[in-house]
């Protein structure tokens, strides 16, 4: 897809559900004992990949349209153990699945969970050893440290550690299984917690589940066990905050207005704060019920921004480097390298084909934009951040081409078709 010398971007956009939220939102459904009726989920390839596996372990889902949803949870007693789940590149639903399925299968039950050939190189080596620790079987079927795993029932409640500096989702999958074990828990966090939001929402989301977990220090929790998730009967999906960015940044730089339905100033979703990056970098925003309406107002400014907290909508950040002046900055995004692709590798590659200059740390990118833009065919390595991103490079007049947007179907299956509407271009086929 070409997208060139794009002026105007602006009208009215409702958010799908979050990734984030839905993810967790059915796994916690499938593990009440009554039914829970799911609104606003996400219809995309990785929460297809969570309902796919919940429904091959027994569990009974209704739509009642395409994004309500009834669970009819089995309280963590699974009809199906025989399985090998494939779970695609969906690290909502690999994660979380592995300690949850360690907490509540039988010792004679054993499920294999597998993905898609980059799911295999994406590390879990500490969530696993973790639970290996209180002793969970779970084997390496694979490279060792990453899936597929093998995951039999046996996880004994105790004193868990785990380094939190690679993934926040190895913790939040902690906080949501130990609660179901036989007895009470404690959850100590090692190293640099990265992510920290994506914790909070998982808390968020567990007390609105009748899960009580107890916050000892920003490094510790203790976690009641003998705990029944408690359906609410009906929970509410929020708009994805991190795809609200994209949105925002349009806004910065077409100038809008972009109204932006589905998501509110007091969200439980961290990438909400990148509504604080714009105004920072050039832009106006004004809140709403449940929406937020972004202008821009000019000339961006470039950025320093520590991205540790909002890795996926710090993203985001680097196209509208392009059209700031001076030099940005994203720090501390190591764990970049382990998503759906090494981002910081394949950012700074892309971001180099407008002309761009960009420096690659360890654990950083320096950006200075292009003194004269180039046309860029741009390479999306499966990510659908990198494609949805790069259309933002489509404001400047030598414009982008990108290789498969179909790509931001992991989490957007809408966004292109949406993006070519509110910046009046001819309908996406
Ligand atoms: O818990 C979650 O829903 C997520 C946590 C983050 O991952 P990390 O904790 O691995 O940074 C984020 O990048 C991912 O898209 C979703
Ligand atoms: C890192 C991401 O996904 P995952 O949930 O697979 O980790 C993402 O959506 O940017």
């Amino acid at each position: 897809m070409t997208l060139t010398d794009l002026s105007h971007c602006q009208g009215e956009v409702t958010l799908p559900g979050s990734k984030s939220i839905a993810n967790r939102a059915l796994l916690i459904a499938a593990l009440c004992a009554e039914p829970v009726v799911l609104h606003n989920v996400l219809r995309s390839d990785d929460t297809a990949r969570m309902l796919e596996a919940l429904t091959a372990l027994g569990v009974s889902i209704n739509e009642q349209d395409a994004t309500t949803l009834v669970v009819h949870g089995c309280g963590g007693h699974w009809r199906n153990t025989t399985q090998r789940l494939m779970l695609g590149n969906a690290g909502t639903a690999m994660r979380p699945l592995v300690a949850v399925l360690a907490a509540t299968l039988e010792p004679h039950q054993r499920i294999v969970l597998d993905g898609d050939a980059r799911m295999r190189e994406r590390p879990i080596k500490d969530l696993v050893e973790s639970l290996r620790a209180q002793q969970a079987p779970i084997d390496y079927l694979g490279d060792p440290g990453y899936p597929p795993l093998g995951i039999a029932g046996g996880l004994q409640p105790g004193d868990f550690v785990i380094d939190g500096s690679v993934s926040s989702q190895y913790i939040s999958a902690l906080l949501m299984a130990l609660p179901l074990l036989p007895a009470d828990s404690t959850l100590t966090l090692s190293g640099e917690v990265v992510s920290r939001p994506y914790i909070d929402l998982t808390l968020a989301m567990l007390r609105d589940f009748g899960i009580d977990i107890i916050t000892v220090t920003d490094h510790q929790f203790r976690i009641p066990g003998q705990q029944a998730y408690r359906s609410p009967q009906n929970y509410f999906v929020e708009g994805d905050a991190s795809g609200a960015s994209y949105w925002m940044a349009a806004a910065a730089l077409g100038g809008g207005p972009i109204t932006i339905h589905g998501v509110g100033q007091s969200s439980i979703q961290g990438d909400i704060a990148f509504a604080e990056v714009v105004e920072a970098m050039g832009a106006d925003v004004s809140w709403g019920t449940n929406q937020v309406t972004v202008r821009g107002r000019g000339a961006l400014q470039g950025i320093d921004f520590d991205g540790n907290q909002i890795p996926d909508a710090a993203m985001t950040i680097a196209p509208l480097a392009l059209f700031a002046r001076g030099t940005t900055i994203i720090r501390n995004v190591a764990n970049w390298r382990v998503k759906e692709t090494d981002r910081l590798a394949a950012m700074a590659t892309e971001l180099r084909k407008t002309g761009a200059s960009v420096k690659e740390g360890k654990d950083y990118l320096v950006i200075d934009p292009p003194q004269i833009w180039q046309h860029a065919h741009i390479d999306t390595y499966d990510d659908h951040r990198i494609a949805m991103c790069f259309a933002l490079a489509g404001f400047s007049t030598a414009g982008v081409t990108i290789n498969d947007p179909g790509c931001c179907a992991k989490t957007y299956p809408q966004f292109f078709s949406e993006f070519s509407r509110l910046c009046n271009l001819p309908p996406v086929a």
